[in-house]
């Protein structure tokens, strides 16, 4: 992000300011050529030559300084994030120690940037001074043949004034043309990374058109990006699903997984940590798209359905949830089409747990969030809250009570467990709190390996037996 905004800093630098000096002195320059040509060719092609030496000079002035400023470009940008890292962890960083290590790396990155900047501005000189150098020159040399051209009568005293005046132009000329360019090409080299992330197609999932089916035509609205199913029942299924992650594709994250969630049931995914039970989310939420096998929502392919439609249908309460930096009841509204009562926030609050902290709170529900205002579990309590009044069809829940304290998960448990208008989905990895669920997933390396209820895998005395033996040794327990 820091990158993308000095980036964007240098192009707006360019567009205001480059592109009008480069067009003025394009035509100051034309003008004083056409001057020249018809003063006289001979002297016109002197300075032509000169102009040309300032040019080659520029060209390889220019090429560095466009690596250069690539590389400035670069280092701000990563100083930048290990200062923003260092401020946003400030908690670690003290906590471990580290606040030497972090000095020592956003020293080292600034170190490097002074000594692109040097160089910079060296090179800035060398060519300054190479101009001046050649500017004088032709000066002197126009007086000297000027003066033995007026004494020999060849030219007037008046065609010398002229062509110094011309020359002089057309050198500024080139000069100020050439420093412009190298501004361009400066922005150039900063602004190959904003054009290729303008150059990026958005996700194809946002692009997927439906397919229109007569026989749906009654329950579901042709939608230009795809269906939209007006009433979802909350049927899931999963047909030989297999995924990896773009940035891990040598290690499948979910192999041939199978099995059907039926609407309103309530299920638990239960497995050792790594197994896939986020991804198998992510699939459903289509943050990804299977690399095989088929995702269906009641009945139909998730890859036809209107993507804003579906998520809307869908509540999710991840395992960090994060706040915005707005009032409490704007945050529980979140995401909520249509108006919303004040009454309905509290509500949802009250079911989720958050009513009674809310309400200490200086300014109730109208308190802004801001970085350190609410506990873990109390931003658990608000995004259920967030997920509760948005009355989903589909409410998933991936370890979104792991802050909770034994009573409010006692409470939210029963609220889940015991209403039957949704389909919810449940992963935890304190095995207490899905002993209820309708049935359960297991999962192992990617893979469903059981699904029963707690008594039927018990009595199976397969994986899920060992996990619930080994519980209390268990990861994040
Ligand atoms: N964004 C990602 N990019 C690459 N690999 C990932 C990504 N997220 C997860 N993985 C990998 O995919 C596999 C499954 O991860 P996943 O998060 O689905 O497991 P999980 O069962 O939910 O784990 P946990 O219980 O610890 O949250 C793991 O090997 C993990 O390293």
């Amino acid at each position: 992000m820091s990158r993308l905004g000095s980036d964007c800093q240098r192009l707006s630098h360019v567009i205001g300011n480059d592109m009008n000096l480069i067009i003025r002195n394009v035509l100051q320059g034309t003008g004083a050529l056409v001057n020249l040509l018809s003063l006289s060719w001979p002297l016109t092609m002197s300075t032509l030559v000169i102009c040309s030496v300032l040019s080659a000079v520029f060209l390889v002035y220019g090429r560095y300084q466009k690596n250069a400023a690539k590389l400035s470009q670069e280092f701000t940008a990563k100083a930048n994030e290990v200062a923003e890292d260092t401020l946003t962890l400030m908690k670690t960083v003290r906590v471990y120690g580290t606040e030497g290590m972090e000095i020592g790396r956003y020293k080292l990155l600034l170190e490097r940037l002074g000594s692109v900047s040097i160089r910079e501005a060296a090179a800035y000189g060398l060519w300054n001074l190479s101009f001046h150098t050649l500017y004088r020159l032709t000066q002197v040399l126009a007086l000297l043949l000027g003066g033995l051209s007026i004494l020999t009568g060849y030219v007037s005293p008046e065609q010398l004034t002229k062509y110094i005046l011309y020359c002089e132009w057309m050198i500024y000329a080139t000069w100020r043309l050439a420093d412009s360019l190298t501004s361009l090409l400066q922005s150039i080299g900063a602004s190959e990374e904003v054009f290729h992330l303008m150059s990026l197609s958005p996700s194809h999932q946002y692009l997927s058109k439906g397919k229109h089916t007569e026989e749906n035509a009654t329950v579901h609205e042709k939608a230009e990006e795809g269906l939209k199913i007006q009433k979802l029942r909350g049927h899931v299924q999963f047909v030989d699903v297999s995924f990896q992650y773009p940035s891990r594709i040598t290690v499948p994250a979910l192999a041939n997984v199978n099995f059907s969630i039926q609407p309103n049931e309530v299920v638990a995914i239960v497995g050792a940590s790594g197994c896939g039970k986020s991804s198998l989310v992510s699939l459903l939420l289509r943050l990804y798209d299977p690399v095989d096998g088929q995702i269906y929502i009641d009945g139909f392919p998730i890859k036809e359905l209107d993507i804003r439609c579906l998520r809307e249908k869908i509540g999710f309460v991840g395992q960090e949830p994060h706040l915005f930096h707005m009032d409490i009841s704007s945050n529980i509204s979140y995401g909520c089409s249509g108006k919303v009562n004040q009454e309905d926030v509290e509500l949802a609050a009250s079911q989720a747990g958050a009513h009674d902290f809310i309400s200490t709170l200086p300014d109730g529900y109208q308190t802004v969030v801001h970085d350190g205002l609410l506990s873990g579990g109390q931003k658990q309590r608000i995004a259920i809250a967030r997920a509760i009044l948005r009355d989903p069809a589909i409410l998933i829940l991936d370890e979104a009570t792991s802050a909770l304290d034994w009573e409010s998960e006692r409470r939210i448990k029963g609220l889940i467990f015991n209403q039957t208008a949704r389909t919810v989905i449940v992963i935890a990895h304190r095995l207490g709190t899905v002993e209820n669920a309708d049935r359960i997933i297991v999962m192992h390396g990617g893979r469903v390996v059981e699904v029963g209820t707690h008594k039927e895998l018990l009595l199976r005395d397969g994986f899920y037996a060992r996990l619930i033996r080994n519980r209390e040794d268990s990861i994040g327990f």
